[in-house]
Order: C-alpha cells, then sequence, then structure tokens
C-alpha cells in the first residue's frame, strides 16, 4: 500500500496544480496521443488531442458515475447531478438543460440582460470605481443568469447570492483549508436557498415563466414520471446559474490579455463603437475564444474505463481511469498551429464547436454526450466584459497580473484593476 502511494500521481495533482499534465507527457515521447499513470490506486491513461476526444466520448469505451472526484462532485455539481450520470438517464436529464440553456433563443434571451449589466459596469468604472474585472463580473453575470434564469430577489440579494457562488468555485479545489469549509457552507446554503424556490414555484407561491431554468426544474420528471426531488431539483437549477457565474474567472483573464494586448483592444473598442452595443461583436467574441482556449481553468476531466481502452501504445483495463487533459489538448502541438500564440484572428469566421480539439468546456456532442451545455452563454458573457473592459476611457492596470499555476482552480492575483484612464487605482504606489 505505501508502495503503491509512492507511485501514485494524485498527490501532485494537488501539488503542481496546472503543472500537473506536463509532468506526465515527460513520459512519452513528443505528439504521444496517450500516456500511463497511476490514479487513487487504479491503473490509468491521460490522453490528449482529437483521439483523445474520440476516446474519452465513446460510451461504450468511458462512464462518468464515481469517475469524479467526491470534493468536486458533492461541494462544486452538487450530489446526484447531471455530470455523474450515465446512458438513457444522463440524456434524460440532458435533455432539459440543452432547452434551458443551449438553444439559440436562450442566448438570445441573456444578451440584453449582458448589455444592461456591462453597461452599468462601465459606467461605475468611468465615474471612479476600482472594482477588479473578477468582482464586477461575479456580480455582473450573476445578476444577469439570475433573472434569465427566472429567479425573484433584489440585485443586491442577486449580488449576494452571486458572490457566495462565486466562492463554491474557488474554494472546492483546495481541500483542508478555510476556503474549502467556506466552500461546503455556501454549499449547504445554496441547496437549501434553490430547494425552497423550488418548492415555492410548486406550491403556487412563486410564478416561473415557462422556459426559464426556474420553470424547467421545478416541474422536470424523471425516467418514471416522477418530480424531482426538491433538494436535486435545485442543484440542477444552480448547475444552470453558477457555471456562469465562474465565467467571472474568464473575465480576469480576459483583463490580462486586453493588458498585454494593446493593438486587440483599440480594435475591439472601435468595434462597439461603430455597432453601438457591447454584445455579439466578432472581434470581442474571437478574442473571449482565445481567452478560454489560452487560459487555466477546467485542467482535466476523469472517466472510469468500462471496457478495456488502448490508444498510441498505452493500454488501461476495464475498471480503470481515462482522463482527457484539457488544457493539453487546447494547447496541442498537433492540433494548433502556433499553439502557444495568443491569436483571435484564428477564431474569425468559424465555428467553434466544429473545432475537435477546442474542449474548454468538454467536447464531442452537447446533446448526447457530457459537453456543457452553457458554452455559449458562457461565450456572450465573456465577449460582453471584454467589450466593455475595451474602453479607451478606461485602463487595466499592470499590478496582481501575476497567475499561481499550482492552485486549482486559479486566476490573475489581482482579478484584473480596472480604472478611469489618468486615474491611479488607489494612492499607493505599490498597488498600481
Ligand atoms: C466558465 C465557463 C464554463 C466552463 C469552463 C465550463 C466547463 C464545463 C466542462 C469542462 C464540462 C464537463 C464536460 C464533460 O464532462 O465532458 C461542463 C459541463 C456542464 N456545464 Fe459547463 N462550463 C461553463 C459554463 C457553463 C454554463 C454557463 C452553464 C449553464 C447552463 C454550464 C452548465 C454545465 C452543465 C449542466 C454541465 C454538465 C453536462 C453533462 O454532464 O452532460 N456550464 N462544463
Amino acid at each position: 500500500m505505501p508502495r503503491d502511494l509512492l507511485h501514485d500521481d494524485a498527490p501532485s495533482l494537488l501539488t503542481r496544480g496546472y503543472g500537473f499534465g506536463r509532468r506526465i507527457w515527460r513520459r512519452v515521447g513528443a505528439g504521444a496521443r496517450s500516456a500511463p499513470m497511476r490514479l487513487l490506486g487504479d491503473d490509468a491513461m491521460l490522453v490528449r488531442g482529437e483521439e483523445g476526444v474520440r476516446a474519452f466520448y465513446d460510451d461504450r469505451l468511458i462512464a462518468r458515475h464515481g469517475a469524479m472526484p467526491g470534493i468536486v462532485q458533492e461541494t462544486l455539481f452538487g450530489h446526484g447531478s447531471v455530470h455523474s450520470l450515465d446512458g438513457a438517464e444522463h440524456r434524460h436529464r440532458k435533455a432539459t438543460f440543452v432547452d434551458v440553456a443551449y438553444e439559440d433563443e436562450q442566448v438570445a434571451r441573456l444578451l440584453p440582460l449582458l448589455e444592461g449589466e456591462w453597461r452599468a459596469e462601465r459606467e461605475a468604472w468611468l465615474e471612479g470605481g476600482t472594482r477588479s474585472a473578477y468582482d464586477a463580473a461575479v456580480g455582473a453575470l450573476g445578476r444577469a443568469i439570475m433573472r434569465w434564469a427566472g429567479l425573484p430577489g433584489t440585485p443586491d440579494a442577486k449580488t449576494r447570492w452571486s458572490a457566495r457562488l462565486a466562492q463554491i468555485v474557488d474554494g472546492f479545489g483546495v481541500p483542508y483549508s478555510p476556503e474549502y469549509l467556506l466552500a461546503t457552507a455556501n454549499r449547504l446554503w445554496s441547496d437549501r436557498h434553490a430547494a425552497r424556490l423550488v418548492e415555492a414555484v410548486r406550491a403556487g407561491e412563486l410564478d416561473a415563466r415557462a422556459g426559464t431554468a426556474l420553470h424547467e426544474w421545478s416541474w422536470h420528471r424523471d425516467r418514471a414520471g416522477n418530480l424531482l426531488p426538491a433538494r436535486l431539483a435545485g442543484v440542477e437549477l444552480q448547475n444552470s446559474i453558477r457555471p456562469m457565474i465562474a465565467v467571472a474567472r474568464f473575465v480576469a483573464f480576459a483583463a490580462k490579455a486586453l493588458h498585454e494586448h494593446p493593438e486587440w483592444r483599440t480594435r475591439i473598442a472601435q468595434e462597439v463603437a461603430s455597432r453601438g452595443s457591447l454584445v455579439d461583436g466578432p472581434l470581442a467574441v474571437a478574442f473571449a475564444q482565445e481567452v478560454r482556449r489560452t487560459s487555466p481553468f477546467v485542467p482535466m476531466l476523469p472517466g472510469r474505463a468500462i471496457a478495456d481502452v488502448e490508444l498510441d501504445g498505452q493500454r488501461v483495463p476495464e475498471g480503470g481511469r481515462v482522463v482527457l487533459d484539457i488544457l493539453g489538448t487546447n494547447t496541442d502541438d498537433a492540433s494548433w498551429d502556433r499553439p502557444h500564440e495568443f491569436d483571435p484572428e484564428r477564431f474569425l469566421g468559424v465555428d467553434f464547436e466544429q473545432i475537435a480539439a477546442f474542449i474548454p468546456h468538454g467536447g464531442a456532442d452537447v446533446a448526447t454526450g457530457h459537453r456543457c451545455p452553457g458554452e455559449k452563454l458562457a461565450v456572450a458573457g465573456l465577449a460582453a466584459a471584454v467589450a466593455a473592459m475595451s474602453d479607451p476611457r478606461l485602463e487595466i492596470s499592470s499590478a496582481g497580473l501575476d497567475v499561481d499555476r499550482r492552485r486549482l482552480p486559479t486566476k490573475p492575483a489581482s482579478g484584473g484593476r480596472v480604472h478611469r484612464a489618468g486615474q491611479a487605482p488607489s494612492g499607493c504606489p505599490f498597488h498600481r
């Protein structure tokens, strides 16, 4: 047992964070599609690139139930959520996520809410506000997605719940820390709050408009025709809103990327001026896609082999683990031209869902597989933030843009400090 533990790769995920994958790839030749690992006592293999995506999303080879470590499943996604389902049960639950979040009209419904929220945040910065890009985004994206989801409550109440949901995302990956304890407490509070909303809709005490996440999860029936327990319906309601608040982490990375690529800020500012809108601008969208491709967020996805899996000379027996390297696929030499160069042009005029090796939100098919149903919502929210932060009357400070790649999840240390041009964010020279 101690010898097994010595050879297990799991502890190095905690110590190396986003450097984990690179270390495993050193075990095989350049360009390999699979590399051997030991994970939590099981034979395992890390896979990447189009070939890795294809193997990982073959449901004759890989199942999800029980594959995700408990701290992620229970604290981040919630007990019994769609992430942990397989086969017919998964497709049935997923169909409601597709209706709620993936259909184009659902994305279109969010755009005016994003426009309003990001105009207000831009105005607050222009009036002298000093909120970081991250903090501004937690509030703006949270209020927009909660209104979109049909949730009641004042803007302040929505902002407070957003902060709790953002903290869950921030704290779930650092077990044995105060942040993790706080994430657990926020999870309990949020589960209770979401379940009460579902119960209120079912009791006729709260109106929910058909098509909104609140309505659809309150009345979703399982394959046997039963309503979900209110707690579980509340978990899926949260899975329809919390990940949008997590987009704030990409917004912080976008602030860093805009600071480092001022020529793109200028181009996007011109686009905003000519379109008269913060949402859906092609340049801002392309910039958002490149931020999603290059920023460390979801590092990898775990699956369980339900048959022997072979790829590029490696083999994992049934019962072993297969892990998809997300970052390693998004920056894979064999899949991308100049993979380590930040170049939003690569996304102009391209349908991102057709790029098999572009998997910041998982790969393959949304309806039949586990790919994220909220990807288009996330792109819309991030692109609106990029457009707002590109305003020439604003500046992004160089302070605190360093990223600790050992922490999961991570972001630029300051969250990206935005302020009115010419106005230093603080009188202290060390904080500029
Ligand atoms: C920061 C933005 C986001 C990131 C990085 C992200 C990433 C991911 C990833 C990596 C997966 C797993 C894919 C897999 O297991 O194969 C996933 C699944 C999922 N995402 Fe997102 N996502 C984001 C935004 C959203 C939004 C806005 C929603 C709102 C609806 C959402 C809802 C979901 C759900 C429900 C699943 C589970 C799907 C399933 O298991 O079938 N996500 N996401």
